[in-house]
Formats: structure tokens, sequence, C-alpha cells
């Protein structure tokens, strides 16, 4: 029987196989190997009894994230504010070059729209839907678009993520409570209020899940190594006809990013932040040896 892990405490694992949950224990060939199961893996568990099971077999992970220790995230809701805290455009464009390199879809959640002047949120959604990214403008307490959420996060497994203060927290209790109010999330799943916080999974419905803990918490850029990929992570710079199929788009000549750039048909602050990531990649590099 085939299942997702949702929860995880100590060695004891919920498994979720659609209409039921099991309480599993790890069995098998990865524990002499010394993998882990983790909250989002999917899984092959062996029945025992009414609701107690056996994992045998943990199916290849998409992905992997640390801190916290998550797998197989499809998608990532990417937080960010205009004003509270203020917009960091730099470490948008680090979140979202992650996503890329982790093969992740993304969203972009632009929250306390109630907060926010609407020719500044314009501006952003040109920016980021020009090159295809899905941007949402909501307010948590008074706008909150239940449906299109739903509909984005259908048949996915997605994680949030963002900086302290963006309404990651509020989004999730909305999501969650909505969807207990309609019934449809089993009771057996509702957050208990004075429980240790685990990281868990919530089954908003068949096949659609979401983690309860922010993914790239305290993030930097282990993920990357080689300043000369990045570029990869960079949506509007793939198929450019630059001189040197490997151009960075730094100093080389004919390069057609640097030209789109210059007449406006890539974001500034998108190049410019490739710029300082660039930068920031190749020094570390450097002082490692
Ligand atoms: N005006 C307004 N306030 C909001 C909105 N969403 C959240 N807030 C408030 O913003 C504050 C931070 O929200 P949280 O949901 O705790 O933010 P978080 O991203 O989970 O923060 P961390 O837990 O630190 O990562 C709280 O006081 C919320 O009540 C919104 O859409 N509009
Ligand atoms: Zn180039």
């Amino acid at each position: 029987m085939q299942g997702k892990i949702i929860k995880a405490q100590k060695e004891l694992y919920y498994v979720d196989i659609g209409n039921k949950i099991y309480m599993s224990k790890a069995r098998g060939n990865f524990r002499k190997k010394g993998i882990k199961p983790l909250v989002g893996d999917d899984v092959i568990i062996d029945i025992q009894d009414e609701d107690k099971a056996y994992i045998t077999e943990i199916l290849e992970r998409k992905n992997l994230i640390k801190r916290p220790n998550i797998s197989n995230v499809d998608q990532m809701l990417v937080f960010v504010t205009i004003n509270d805290p203020p917009l960091n455009l730099y470490n948008l464009d680090k979140y979202l070059a992650m996503c890329e390199y982790e093969n992740m879809d993304v969203v972009i959640i632009l929250s306390k729209k109630d907060l926010s002047p609407s020719e500044k949120v314009q501006n952003i959604k040109d920016i980021y839907e020009n090159i295809g990214y899905t941007i949402v403008s909501l307010d948590n307490y008074n706008d909150f678009p239940q449906e299109k959420i739903k509909e984005i996060l259908k048949n996915k497994t997605s994680a949030v993520s963002g900086a302290s203060g963006v309404g990651k927290s509020t989004f999730l209790n909305n999501l969650v409570e909505k969807e207990l109010e309609i019934g449809e999330i089993s009771e057996k799943l509702k957050r208990g209020k004075n429980t240790t916080r685990h990281t868990e999974i919530f089954a908003i419905e068949e096949n659609t899940f979401i983690f309860d803990t922010p993914g790239f918490d305290n993030f930097d850029f282990d993920f990357l190594e080689d300043e000369n990929n990045l570029k990869y992570t960079f949506r509007e710079m793939s198929n450019s006809k630059c001189k040197f199929n490997n151009c960075n788009h730094i100093n080389e000549p004919n390069c057609q990013v640097k030209g789109k750039v210059e007449i406006g048909q890539i974001a500034k602050s998108r190049y410019n932040n490739y710029l300082m990531m660039f930068n920031e990649l190749k020094n570390r590099r450097e002082n490692k040896w």
C-alpha cells in the first residue's frame, strides 16, 4: 500500500493513504543504510492491523529541503509584503532561484494587500508575471481568495516560505480553519493548540497537501556551489542568444541578456540581484579553499 508521511513523532510516522492514516514504524533496507523517513516521503507500508503498519520502502525523493527536513515539495509559496516588513527583492530573487534549482513550482504570495499601495503591487506584478511567475495578492483578514488558493494547491504538495512577519502562519491558519469549517479536513488532523510543534502536513483534500512549517528557514546559498550555474536559475536568462553559449552575462561581448537589460526587457532589479548573487557565490567558493 502506498501513502505519504504527514507527521513524524520520534520513531513513529503517520502515513496517509488517502482515506485512512496508519501509525507506522520503519522497517526495511533503507534503515540499514541509515536513511531516515521524512515528513513528505512517499512510502510503501505493510499493514499490520486496524491502524498500525510498517514502512518497508521509501520511494525516490523529488527533492529534500533542510531546516526543516522535509521532502517532495512540488510547489513553494514564497511570501512577500510591500511595507511590513519592507520588500526585499534580493531575498525574493534568491528564494526564486532556490526553487528553480530544487525543481519546484513557485507562486509568489503578496500578503497584507490592505497595507500596500496598489501601484507598488502592480509594479511587482509586472516584473514577475512578465517572466512567467504566478503572483497572488491577498489580505489574510478581509480578502482571502480561498477558491483560488485551493486551485493553486490542487494535486500538489506545497510549502510556504518567506521572511518573518509576512503572514505565513496567518495564511495557513486561514486556509486550514476554513477547510475545517467546510468539514473537508478530518478532525484528526486538527492542530493541537498546546502540543509541541513538529513538522506536519495538512491534507487539504485527496492528493493535495501543505506543510505547516516554513521551508528554507534560515536560508542561505548552500544549494548552489558554482556561480557559473546561477544563470540557469533565472528564467529570463534562459534561451538567450549570446555569443558564447556558456555566457554568464557579465563581461562577455555580444551578450543578449545585457542588451535586454538595456532596453528594459529584463528588469534591472533582477539583473542587479543576479550580479550580487553571482559575487556572493564566487567569494564564498574562493574563500573555501
Ligand atoms: N494588515 C494585515 N496584517 C496581517 C496580514 N496577515 C498577517 N498579518 C499580521 O502580521 C503579523 C505577522 O503575521 P504571521 O502570520 O505571524 O507572520 P509569519 O510569516 O508567520 O511570521 P513568522 O512566524 O515570524 O515567520 C501578525 O500580527 C498578523 O496578524 C494581512 O493580510 N494584513
Ligand atoms: Zn550573455
